[in-house]
């Protein structure tokens, strides 16, 4: 679970991006966050991933505040974390195999990581993250050849294998096709809810938050304007956000 309490950043000189931010999120929940350009939605990912600073507010993961801690204590938590972004961090010519079994980094001893080796049980675990994004038939594929939407399902799986608790999808399908974004969502969906995962993920259309989002926060200037669960949002709840 993550409480966040009157979160508050801004950049120098007095340019502040987010503003008392206050809320809960609970493990199977996938949190579709909208609203427009430059509302604070990748700074808010940032900060909950521990990649930036904030300035005021306090931060509690399982059940520990985190809102102080440094370098090697993240290290800690960063593991518990994976970051979705809207162009994958994959290495297009290694295959969608390779790909995910490099999420077990965190996890591998330093001997096989130095050789480059991984056990049958690795092997295997990383198929059985393919065939849950429904990519088992291009395990062997080099990612350079695969779709928009099937790299970033790789990268889905990928988060998966490291065990991440919590996702952070910054707009991951902007970019995509309707109906490879379809399918994207729909993954993070069923791994949100099988898994009990907590995923935050910002988007652009709001009929997507609305049919995938179990709950929906809309940001505007750094607030949070709307926190309502997962439904059609009012026209006044559209005009708070946009
Ligand atoms: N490193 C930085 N230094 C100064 N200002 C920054 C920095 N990073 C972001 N900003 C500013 O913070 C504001 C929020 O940016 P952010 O990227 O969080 O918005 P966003 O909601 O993700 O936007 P978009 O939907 O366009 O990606 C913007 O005004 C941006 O210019």
């Amino acid at each position: 679970m993550i409480i966040v309490r009157n979160l508050s950043k801004s950049f120098p000189p007095d340019h502040q991006i987010l503003s008392r931010l206050s809320f809960q999120a609970d493990e199977g929940e996938l949190i579709a966050l909208i609203g427009g350009s430059g509302s604070g939605k990748t700074t808010l990912f940032r900060c909950l991933s521990l990649k930036d600073k904030w300035d005021e507010g306090q931060y509690i993961y399982d059940g520990k505040d985190i809102s102080g801690i440094g370098g090697l204590e993240q290290f800690k938590y960063r593991k518990d974390w994976a970051f979705l972004e809207e162009k994958p961090n994959l290495n297009p010519r290694k295959s969608a195999l390779k790909n995910v079994l490099s999420g077990l980094f965190f996890h591998k001893a330093w001997w096989r990581i130095l050789s480059g080796t991984t056990s049958s049980d690795d092997h295997m675990t990383a198929m059985d993250y393919l065939d849950k994004v429904g990519l088992l038939e291009k395990a062997h594929e080099p990612i350079e050849k695969l779709s928009g939407g099937e790299k970033q399902r790789v990268a889905v799986a990928k988060a998966l294998i490291r065990g991440a608790k919590v996702i952070f999808a910054d707009e991951p399908v902007s970019g995509l096709d309707p109906e490879a974004a379809m399918r994207v969502l729909e993954d993070l969906k069923s791994i949100c809810e099988k898994d009990k995962v907590i995923i935050f993920c910002s988007l652009h259309q709001v009929e997507l938050a609305e049919k995938f989002g179990s709950r929906i926060w809309g940001l505007s200037g750094g607030r949070l304007v709307v926190d309502i669960a997962g439904r059609r949002l009012t026209h006044r709840e559209k005009e708070l956000i946009f």
